[in-house]
C-alpha cells in the first residue's frame, strides 16, 4: 500500500501529497470496493467520532475459529456485552499486576537466547527469532488469561493447542485468497480439518475454564487470582446475580479465549522481531535504551527481573523504552481495522468541502501510510524514540490520531496494554544482556544456497505472509552475550 501511495504521481501527476482516500476495486479478490483512508483525522471519523461496525469479511474470516460467538464477530449487542466484561481484565492496573507472571515467561525466552549465544561473547549459531517470540507470546497469553503455563517455548513439537490454532488460521486465511476468486467460501473437505482443530482447541481450553466454572465456590475461585478470565467471570457473575454461566456463555468464553490467542500471538511476536531489527539498525538508540535501563533498574543486570517483579510500576519510568516500542509500532503496524460503509455516512477532509461516500465500501484504516506521512510526522522515516517524550507544543510531539497500530475508539485492540507491557519487558530484560543481529550469510549457508536472494528496499528482512507482516524467513539472527 505504501508503494502505491508513494507512486501515486504516476497516475495523478498534479498530486503534491498522498490523496486522503483511494477507492480500490479488486473484485473478486475482495468482495466490496475498498476505501483506503490515508489520513488519521479521517480515520478518526469512522472509528472514534462514530464507530462503524466491523466489515462483514471479519465475521466470515473468524467463523471457522469461533463460530462467530467472539466479541469481534458476534452481533452488536452480544459483542458489547463481552467487550464490557473483558475490558476491565485488560486495564493497565490489572496488566501491571500480572507483570511477575509475564516476567517468568520472558525469563525462559532470555535463557533460551543465552543457549543460542556463542562461548565467551562470540556470536552463536543462526536461528529464526520469530519462532522463539511466537512461542513466548503463546505462553504469555495463556499465563495472563488463565495463569496456566503452556511451556510452548520449551516444547519443540508445539503443543496441540498451538498446532490446532496455526492450522485453523491457515484455513481462515483462504477466505481472502484464491478461494474468493473462484467464488468458493470453504472447500467441503476442509470441514473435517476445521472440526478436528476446533475439538483440539476446545479440549485444550475447556478443562481449564470448567475447572473454575464448576468450582463449588465460584465467586471465591474467581477472586483468588486476577487473571483476565477470572475478572471477566466476576463481571459476568455480578451481572447475572451469581448464576453459574450456562453452556452458551461457556461457548462464548471459549470463543473469546481463542480470539485472544489468534489476535495477540503473531502481532506481538512480529513486533518484538521488528523492534530488535530497528535497534540493530539504530545503534545510537540501543545505547540510549541501555543507558535508561541502567539508570532506572540499576547497573546490575542480574537484578532487573527481581526488581521489576517487586516493583512493577518501575516499568512506567522507562519512558525512552516506551518510545522505542511505539516507534517500532509506527514503522511496522501489523494490523488494522476494516469497517462497513453506510448510506448516509461520508468522510470529509478538514479545510475542504469534498465529502467522500462510504455506502457499499469496506473502509480500511491504513496506518502503514498514515504513520509514515511526512506532513504529519517530522522526520517520518527516522527511528526517533525521543518524539514520544517531546512535550505538547513541540513540533515532534505526535499527532493523536496519526498513531493507530491498535486502531482507536471503542472497538480498538482490547489487548494493547498487555502487548505494550510484554514488549517493553522483553526490551528491558534482554537488551542489556545480548546483541541480536540478522545473520543472512549463516542462514544461506544453512539452507545450502549462496545464490543472490530477493530484497525489498535493499533489505533481506522485509514483511511478508498472511494476516500480519511476518519478518521474512522468520528473521534469521545470531546472538552474543554482553556479559560472562
Ligand atoms: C503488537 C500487538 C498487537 C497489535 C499491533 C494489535 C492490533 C490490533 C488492531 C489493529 C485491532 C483492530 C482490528 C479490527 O478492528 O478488526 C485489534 C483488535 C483486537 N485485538 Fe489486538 N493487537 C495486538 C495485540 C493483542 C493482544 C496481545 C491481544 C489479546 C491477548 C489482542 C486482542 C485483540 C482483540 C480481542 C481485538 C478485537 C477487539 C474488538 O473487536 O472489539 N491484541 N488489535
Amino acid at each position: 500500500m505504501k508503494w502505491l501511495v508513494d507512486n501515486c504521481n504516476q497516475w495523478i501527476p498534479d498530486l503534491k501529497r498522498p490523496p486522503p482516500v483511494l477507492y480500490l476495486d479488486i473484485w473478486p479478490v475482495f468482495p466490496d470496493v475498498m476505501m483506503m483512508v490515508f489520513d488519521g483525522s479521517m480515520s478518526a471519523q469512522f472509528t472514534q467520532a462514530r464507530s462503524l461496525p466491523k466489515h462483514h469479511i471479519t465475521r466470515t474470516f473468524l467463523e471457522p475459529l469461533t463460530d462467530n460467538l467472539d466479541m469481534t464477530s458476534a452481533d452488536g449487542s452480544q459483542s458489547k456485552v463481552w467487550r464490557s466484561r473483558f475490558n476491565p481484565s485488560f486495564s493497565p492496573r490489572n496488566i501491571t499486576m500480572l507483570i511477575p507472571e509475564l516476567i517468568d515467561e520472558i525469563m525462559v525466552f532470555k535463557d533460551l537466547l543465552g543457549k543460542m549465544a556463542g562461548p565467551s561473547g562470540q556470536w552463536g549459531d543462526v536461528f529464526q527469532l520469530e519462532e522463539r517470540t511466537t512461542s513466548l507470546t503463546f505462553d504469555v497469553i495463556l499465563r495472563a488469561t488463565m495463569d496456566e503455563r503452556l511451556h510452548e517455548q520449551i516444547n519443540a513439537q508445539g503443543s496441540p493447542l498451538k498446532q490446532a490454532l496455526i492450522s485453523q488460521i491457515r484455513l481462515m486465511s483462504k477466505v481472502l485468497g484464491v478461494n474468493r476468486i473462484l467464488g468458493i467460501k470453504r472447500w467441503p473437505w476442509e470441514a473435517w480439518t476445521r472440526q478436528r482443530n476446533n475439538e483440539a482447541l476446545r479440549k485444550a481450553l475447556l478443562g481449564r475454564v470448567e475447572a473454575i466454572i464448576k468450582s463449588p465456590h465460584l465467586a471465591d475461585a474467581v477472586s483468588e487470582k486476577k487473571t483476565i478470565l477470572n475478572i471477566a467471570l466476576s463481571r459476568t457473575l455480578a451481572e447475572t446475580g451469581g448464576e453459574t454461566p450456562d453452556q452458551r456463555s461457556v461457548d462464548a468464553i471459549l470463543a473469546n479465549l481463542k480470539l485472544f490467542l489468534f489476535a495477540g500471538h503473531d502481532t506481538t511476536s512480529s513486533t518484538i522481531c521488528w523492534m530488535f531489527k530497528l535497534l540493530q539498525d539504530n545503534p545510537n538508540c540501543l545505547a540510549k535504551l541501555r543507558e535508561e535501563l541502567n539508570s532506572v533498574l540499576g547497573e546490575d543486570v542480574t537484578q532487573a527481573a527481581s526488581l521489576l517483579r517487586d516493583s512493577p510500576q518501575l516499568l512506567n519510568n522507562l519512558v525512552y523504552t516506551n518510545g522505542v516500542v511505539k516507534e517500532a509500532l509506527r514503522f511496522y503496524p501489523l494490523a488494522s481495522t476494516v469497517r462497513q460503509g453506510e448510506r448516509d455516512f461520508f468522510l470529509a477532509v478538514s479545510g475542504s468541502d469534498m465529502r467522500y461516500p462510504t455506502e457499499g465500501t469496506a473502509i480500511h484504516d491504513v496506518p502503514s501510510v498514515i504513520q509514515l506521512d511526512e506532513h504529519v510526522w517530522p522526520r517520518a522515516n527516522e527511528f526517533l524514540p525521543e518524539r514520544w517524550i517531546a512535550a505538547q507544543g513541540d513540533p515532534m510531539h505526535p499527532n493523536k490520531d496519526a498513531w493507530r497500530p491498535f486502531s482507536m475508539g471503542p472497538r480498538n485492540c482490547i489487548g494493547q496494554e498487555l502487548a505494550m507491557v510484554e514488549i517493553k519487558l522483553v526490551a528491558a530484560l534482554v537488551c542489556r544482556e545480548f546483541d541480536i543481529q540478522e545473520a543472512w550469510d549463516k542462514w544461506d549457508m544453512k539452507q545450502g544456497s549462496m545464490k543472490p536472494k530477493e530484497t525489498v528496499d535493499g533489505q533481506r528482512l522485509y514483511g511478508c505472509g498472511q494476516t500480519v507482516q511476518h519478518p521474512k524467513d522468520g528473521m534469521p539472527v545470531h546472538v552474543r552475550r554482553l556479559y560472562a
